[in-house]
Formats: structure tokens, sequence, C-alpha cells
């Protein structure tokens, strides 16, 4: 019997236009090993723009410029003999009532999010894009989560841990704030950072080797 799909010493299939480590671990979880490359693009919602077309705009945004930052000097050899790899750029959103809550700047900005999560139902939504040989293949996918009623010192305690700083809406369903989390209507790996069924659609069609059901 041949070794299990290990991320950690397979070559990079992909380019992973992100900074977020969950990404990075809901790849690997099905068996795609990512070239991490960060990129830096303006994150402002234009006025009056809606969430999900916001949320699609960024992820596009990040594959673009992953994509445009591979044919750089970094990449070259790899782009002379016809090797780049396809690049993808996620974004995840919380939204609220239609508002687009993004990462909170301090315990207050946590404090008044959670707050107005307590209680009642959210829609959390995730945008992928991979930029290909087939061109930039998208999909958008929103999840309707309910958070149970959060006492004050609760939302208080929680920022302190440290979970909520970098994660949109203030908090995080893969951690501490599961015991938060009393129902998700739709993709849970998509609430996390990335929708994986969706995603492991494009990849193939993309050419991305992802793990197709086959026996190791
Ligand atoms: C709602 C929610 C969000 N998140 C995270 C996923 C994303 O990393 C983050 C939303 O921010 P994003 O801007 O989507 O991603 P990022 O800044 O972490 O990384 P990059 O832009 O470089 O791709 O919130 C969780 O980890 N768990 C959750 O339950």
């Amino acid at each position: 019997m041949s070794e299990p799909l290990d991320a950690d010493v397979s070559s990079p299939v992909l380019r992973l236009a992100s900074a977020s480590p969950r990404r990075r671990e809901l790849l690997a979880s099905i068996g795609v090993a990512v070239e991490i490359a960060p990129v830096d693009i303006d994150e402002t919602p234009h006025p009056g723009e809606a969430a999900r077309d916001y949320v699609a705009r960024l992820a596009r945004a990040k594959a673009v410029a992953g994509a445009e930052a591979e044919t750089g000097s970094e990449s070259r050899s790899r782009r002379e003999t016809g090797l780049d790899l396809p690049v993808l750029g996620s974004d995840t959103s919380v939204v609220r009532d239609g508002e687009i809550l993004g990462k909170p700047v301090d315990a207050e900005d946590a404090f008044v999010m959670l707050r107005s999560l307590s209680g009642r139902w959210h829609q959390v939504m995730t945008s992928v894009a991979v930029s290909g040989p087939a061109g930039v293949l998208e999909a958008t996918v929103v999840s309707d989560v309910l958070m149970r009623e959060l006492q004050d010192d609760e939302i208080r305690n929680y920022w302190r841990t440290g979970e909520p700083a970098d994660k949109a809406g203030g908090y995080a369903i893969q951690g501490l704030a599961s015991i938060f989390v009393e129902r998700v209507e739709g993709s849970y790996s998509a609430v996390v950072g990335l929708p994986l069924y969706e995603t492991a659609s494009l990849l193939r069609r993309q050419r991305v080797p992802v793990w197709n059901g086959a026996l190791f």
C-alpha cells in the first residue's frame, strides 16, 4: 500500500494568495499542498456595494494579484518552462442585516460585533476564485449561522483569549466560539474560510489534482 497524502512533504500544486492558516489547513485536508504567497489588496467596500458582490470582488482580486505576482522574477524559471501554478484567492465576511462586519480592531469593536450577533441568525459569505488555464473561475457560498444569547462577560473574556482578533465577525466557529454557535445551515468549511466542496470542483476544472475518492 502506498503512503497517505502528506501536505508537508508533497510538492505544491497550487499557489495560495492568502495569509490565512485556516485556508492552508483546509486545502491540506483534501490533499492539496500549497505554496503560500499572500497578497496585499485594498479591502475597503465600495459605496453601496452588496456584501455578496464585495466578497466575490475581493476573492477575484486576490487570485488575480497572486497570478500577477507569480509572473515576477522569483518564479520566472517556472514560467519559462510553462509550469506556473494556478492561484487561489478567497474572502470571508460576516454579514448582519446586509451590513458587512470585518475583523474587530479592538476589544470594544469586538464587543459591539458579538453583542449584535447574540441570539440571532446572521450570514457568512465566502467567495473563492481560482486563476489558471481555464481563466478565473469563481464560486460564492452563503451560510446561515445562529448564535446563542451571549453574556457580556463571556464576550469580554472571549476577546481576551486572542481568538477573535483576526476573524471576520470576531469569532471562530472552529475554535472556542463553537460553544456559541447553535446551528449552521450551509457549508461549515466555508464559515471557517473556504468552501471545500465548491473549491474541489474549481480546482479540478483548473487541472489541479484533488483527492478523487480513489484508494491511496
Ligand atoms: C466567521 C469565521 C471567520 N474566520 C476567518 C477566516 C478568514 O481567515 C478570516 C476572514 O478574513 P479574510 O479577509 O477572508 O482572510 P484573511 O485576512 O485571514 O486572509 P487573506 O485575506 O490573506 O486570504 O476570518 C474563521 O477562521 N472562523 C470563522 O468562524
